[in-house]
């Protein structure tokens, strides 16, 4: 019996991505979005088929995500940030309100948004998780947007 798989391969053949990239925490924001882009490139995205925007912080991600996937015109978008704990609670709703926004508009869109939004309790968490010991979160939500777009081309 051979069972029927459907995975997507880790390419990027005319896919269109749009990166939401918050200013928050900018020194480590700015690595994972370099992991992004070039994890995007090096699976044969094309440079000019990349949008990037800015939004000042990760509250911010998903009106400016569902705005985008409202308008159209990309395959996925990947959401780069950094949620960094402080000594109140807001981290919680920050985070909170992020994941959830964009999780609703990826489903109501059917369109992948990769969660490349950092959600740690120290800076040196943030630092090991954008190019050091513990990855590059960038690039690992780069890698997702990729397979996620060439599985959905796939099932449809
Ligand atoms: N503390 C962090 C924030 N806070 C700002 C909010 O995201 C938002 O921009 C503000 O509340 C105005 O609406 N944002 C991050 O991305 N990371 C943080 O650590
Ligand atoms: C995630 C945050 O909003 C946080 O960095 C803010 O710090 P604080 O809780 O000390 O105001």
């Amino acid at each position: 019996m051979t069972i029927k798989t459907i995975e997507g391969a880790m390419r990027a053949d005319n896919a269109r991505f749009c990166l939401v990239v918050s200013r928050w925490n900018s020194f480590v924001v700015e690595a994972l979005e370099k992991g992004a882009i070039d994890t995007l490139v090096r699976h044969g995205a094309d440079a000019s088929a990349l949008t990037v925007v800015r939004v000042p912080g990760a509250f911010e991600m998903p009106v400016a995500i569902e705005r985008i996937a409202k308008k159209g015109g990309y395959d996925a978008i990947i959401a780069l940030g950094a949620v960094i704990r402080g000594g109140t609670p807001h981290f919680e709703y920050v985070a909170g309100e992020c994941v959830k926004g964009m999780a609703q508009v990826s489903l109501k869109y059917g369109l992948p948004v990769a969660f490349g939004v950092l959600t740690v309790d120290t800076i040196e968490q943030a630092i090991e998780r954008s190019g050091t010991k513990a990855g590059n979160k960038g690039a690992e939500a780069a890698m997702s947007a990729l397979e996620m777009v060439d599985l959905l081309r796939q099932i449809d």
